[in-house]
């Protein structure tokens, strides 16, 4: 990789050395008071101190009960391009305040990471609060100016994992997830690294090319809108050929499109007046662009004619036994009940609320000959007649109701009738995108409309079309998606996801606990942020069964438990909070993964996390896993370390005076 592969964050700021990692992680990459605390340090003669610091975090993101720890391998890249440029020395002695001693920036300008030694929980792991993920130990100074970086890099990445692992969760393992939120994500550097991570969580593929390109992550992708506007006349076509796939013959896709879209119109119940020909048009030239990769997106035109009253709920159920649609004032429930979906209010898709685009009345139409390629002005209802001649129709159903937003009606009968002409030229269209309205209801209708369409037309690849959904989608709403029943094969989700709008920062923390060998506690009103002090290991114990019971720490001194040996696990402040357990299993959670300036063990490919991810998960009991009030996993102490936590405690604690 080189600078300019290294892309947008940054890319301008790299120094040479600085390899393989986004070029903004670099030393400076942190907060002022970190050096002058280097300072202040380095003056009060403590070069020589080392020290143990803990990162972890206190509380599980989104309500729930477990993380995913991700961005270890950024801390390693970063560890091993620590190193201040002469450039940064110089920007430093500018912007620090004046008098400090040229001996410092010396000092700095020798500084590496060689001496550190870095202890972390496998990337990809579940983890829980308070077990510290990563644990870095050596010199006071330069562990200290570590801080802020690891943090960022560890803060994010696990949030973004932690939030892309729920939405796996919840939409199941056969539907697919992409990643859609590079535009509305924080900033290029945040794309990013939603990209990547969400991958790691168990995302399919992304949207963003750029993190395809450094991460190796799937792209994927439809159409906007935009393409769809962008014609508003089959007149427009600039080509309509296309070659055969299998006989290599040139043959006019329009005009298979017309011929189909006349069959369809009454076997759909959409008159051929009631879809746009703009979008025709543009669905045509797309499918000539990409016709084995066919996708299109179905809610975007409009037309001037007006739908019929809408129904009462209760007979679209009874008539169709689709899923109810969406109530049209107070919005669908999405678990909350309050009419309320993501925060605003949703419009139901039976009341018209959809504006008018670009609509056209019938007699303005223009429809090509498709014959000579010349543009006559016709009629459409012509077209529709002489296309209804040659149809039989099985038994007249309506299957596009039409109540069901005027856009859909007329996306879903353009959609099928170019797919069914790319099919007469041998080739298999993808699917459909479905960017508004009720997305359970719809994917059921489109479902529907395709078998209803494959066993007419007699091609059975249209029942397994793609439905792809989109559309401010969040973890409620896919929960909420799957209680109503819903026909989605993927889901494109960008806002909520990028932005973990449910919950935007994951407060790790990095924690003096030892120097110089002795131990370091911080107190703390609030028992819940009193640190855990001295150098420990960390443990996960396991049942028969293969699930983890409980995160064990212990002091660094003490013995690993042992399978089938009882151990004593407190909870490290509710005295009278413990248990025995008997672990089946025991799993030793540190590796040294930085130790004399060299990476120490073999690092896993981003493929490789992300299988990581879901193999941990599965240890997982389910009750620690689900949305709703999940039970909290236990992290205790042992015996031993709760003793000399509470010792040290009260050795610190002040005694107070009553007078
Ligand atoms: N069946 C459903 N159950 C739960 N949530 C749904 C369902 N269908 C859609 N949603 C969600 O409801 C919200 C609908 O948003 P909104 O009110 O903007 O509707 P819209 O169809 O996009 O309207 P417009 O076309 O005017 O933008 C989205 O967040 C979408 O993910
Ligand atoms: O809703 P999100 O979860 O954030 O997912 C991404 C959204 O971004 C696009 O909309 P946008 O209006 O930006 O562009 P478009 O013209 O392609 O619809 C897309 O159509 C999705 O609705
Ligand atoms: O490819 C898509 O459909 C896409 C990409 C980004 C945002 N919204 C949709
Ligand atoms: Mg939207």
């Amino acid at each position: 990789m080189n600078d300019r592969e290294l892309g947008c964050a940054g890319g301008q700021f790299m120094d040479r050395g600085r390899m393989n990692q986004n070029g903004v992680v670099q030393p400076l990459l942190t907060d002022l008071y970190q050096i002058t605390m280097a300072y202040a340090y380095w003056k009060s003669d403590k070069t020589d101190d080392t020290a143990v610091f803990d990162l972890f975090f206190r509380n599980n993101p989104f309500h729930g009960e477990f993380t995913i720890f991700a961005g270890l391998e950024e801390c390693l890249k970063f560890l091993d391009s620590f190193h201040y440029s002469q450039s940064d020395i110089e920007y430093l002695k500018q912007t620090l305040p004046e008098g400090i001693e040229h001996e410092f920036f010396e000092y700095l300008g020798n500084l590496t990471a060689r001496d550190v030694t870095l202890y972390a929980i496998d990337e990809g792991t579940v983890a829980f609060p308070r077990v510290p993920i990563i644990k870095i130990e050596g010199p006071l100074i330069i562990v200290q100016l570590l801080e802020t970086t690891l943090l960022t890099l560890v803060n994010y990445a696990s949030l973004m994992a932690t939030n892309a692992a729920r939405y796996r969760m919840v939409a199941g393992k056969h539907v697919k997830l992409l990643e859609f939120g590079l535009r509305r994500a924080q900033g290029p550097d945040g794309g990013l690294s939603a990209s990547k991570y969400s991958y790691t969580g168990g995302f399919d593929g992304t949207s963003n090319v750029l993190a395809g390109k450094l991460f190796n992550i799937p792209v994927k992708g439809t159409h906007a809108h935009a393409y769809i506007t962008s014609f508003s006349s089959i007149g427009e076509l600039k080509t309509r050929l296309i070659k055969h796939k299998q006989t290599g013959i040139m043959e006019d896709l329009l005009e298979h499109a017309i011929k189909h879209r006349g069959l369809l119109s009454h076997l759909l119940d959409v008159s051929t007046e009631e879809s746009s020909e703009g979008e025709l048009a543009a669905m045509v030239s797309y499918a000539i662009a990409f016709p084995d990769g066919f996708m299109a997106l179905v809610d975007t035109r409009e037309t001037e004619q007006a739908n019929t009253e809408p129904k009462i709920i209760n007979d679209i159920k009874s008539e169709n036994s689709l899923p109810k649609p969406r109530p049209s004032t107070n919005g669908h429930q999405n678990g909350k009940s309050n009419g309320q979906v993501n925060g605003h209010k949703t419009n139901g898709h039976q009341n018209g609320i959809a504006q008018s685009n670009g609509s056209r009345s019938p007699k303005d139409t223009k429809i090509q000959d498709t014959k000579t390629s010349t543009t006559t002005t016709t009629t459409k209802t012509a077209t529709t007649t002489a296309a209804l001649k040659t149809t039989t129709v099985s038994n007249g159903t309506a299957y596009l109701p039409k109540y069901v937003e005027k856009s859909f009606r007329s996306g879903l009968l353009n959609f099928s009738a170019v797919a069914l002409a790319l099919n007469d030229l041998g080739y298999h269209a993808l699917g459909i995108r479905i960017d508004s309205g009720d997305l359970a209801y719809l994917s059921c209708l489109a479902r529907e409309t395709f078998e209803k369409v494959a066993e007419r037309f007699k091609v059975p690849w249209f029942n397994k079309l793609t439905i792809v959904a989109s559309n401010d989608i969040n973890e409620d709403t896919i929960l909420s998606l799957n209680e109503q029943g819903h026909k989605i094969d993927c889901f494109g989700i960008g806002t909520h996801l990028v932005t973990c709008q449910r919950q935007p920062a994951l407060g790790c923390v990095y924690k003096l606990v030892e120097i110089n060998g002795q131990p370091r506690i911080k107190l703390s009103q609030d028992v819940e942020k009193v640190t855990m002090p001295g150098n420990k290991n960390a443990y996960r114990l396991y049942s028969a069964d293969g699930h983890a019971l409980i995160d064990l720490l212990q002091k660094v001194s003490e013995p690993p438990p042992a399978v089938g040996q009882k151990v004593l696990c407190r909870h490290p402040f509710q005295e009278s909070k413990r248990a025995y357990v008997i672990p089946s299993h025991v799993e030793s959670l540190y590796k040294v993964y930085w130790k004399a300036g060299k990476i120490c063990q073999q690092l896993p490919t981003l493929e490789q996390v992300r299988e990581k991810v879901q193999i941990s998960l599965k240890t997982l009991r389910n009750d620690h896993k689900r949305t709703l009030n999940p039970t909290p996993y236990k992290v205790a102490v042992s015996d031993n370390l709760y003793n000399f936590i509470h010792d040290l405690w009260l050795q610190n604690a002040p005694i107070g005076e009553l007078s």
